[in-house]
């Protein structure tokens, strides 16, 4: 499963874009995650609360620690080379997660099933052997590029196409056999 042209064990996946909420470096308030390359289809990811994602005083809103997990899910896209979105996601809350705290997550691919990519996540606070905070079950559904440039909006599709790391980054995708 784990494409032959995959980020290698330990390297650093880097942002898809600078815009996106949950990696990209040019998003004020996004959550900056950082992925690595595991073994196999698995990786790892670290994200550190910041006071722009509470929910209730001090605590990480539910939804920001969603987003988490869907990018660290998301991110295993890198080591299929296959482009795909979430299409659904399954959250359990087991511990709340405190602004300053960082979560370490990991996740893996579980099965592939034609477009049908199958994966889970955790997430642990403390270290990266801490108590599980988050965890989720995920389905990405493989789509062709054109999902992108059919329903993004106008301004922000033209200025990926004008960006040539944005092309280059897309195009890796699109070379999958
Ligand atoms: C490196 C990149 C990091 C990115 C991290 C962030 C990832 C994201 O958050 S992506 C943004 C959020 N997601 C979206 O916006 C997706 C919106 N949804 C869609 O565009 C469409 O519903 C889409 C593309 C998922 C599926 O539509 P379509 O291509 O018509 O597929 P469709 O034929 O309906 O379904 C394909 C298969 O998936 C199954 N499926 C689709 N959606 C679901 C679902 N929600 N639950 C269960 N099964 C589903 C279908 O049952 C079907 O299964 P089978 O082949 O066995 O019959």
């Amino acid at each position: 499963m784990r494409h032959p042209d995959a980020p290698a064990p330990g390297e650093l996946l880097g942002a898809h874009y600078g815009q996106c909420f949950g990696c990209g470096g040019d998003q004020p308030h996004g959550l900056h995650l950082e992925a690595r390359a595991g073994e196999g289809v698995s990786l790892t990811a670290e994200f550190t609360v910041q006071p722009a994602h509470q929910g209730a005083p001090g605590l990480a809103h539910g939804g920001v620690l969603t987003s988490a997990l869907d990018e660290t899910l998301g991110s295993l896209n890198w080591l299929l080379r296959t482009i795909a979105v979430t299409g659904r996601l399954e959250t359990d809350f087991v511990r709340p997660v405190p602004v300053g705290t960082t979560l370490h997550l990991e996740a893996e691919v579980t099965a592939v099933a034609g477009r049908k990519i199958y994966s889970t996540a955790t997430g642990r606070v403390g270290g990266p052997d801490g108590p599980v905070a988050v965890r989720a079950e995920a389905l990405f559904i493989e789509v062709k590029v054109d999902h992108f440039v059919d329903h993004g909006r106008p301004e922000e599709i033209q200025a990926a196409m004008n960006d040539p790391d944005q092309v280059r980054r897309a195009r890796a995708f699109e070379v999958n056999p």
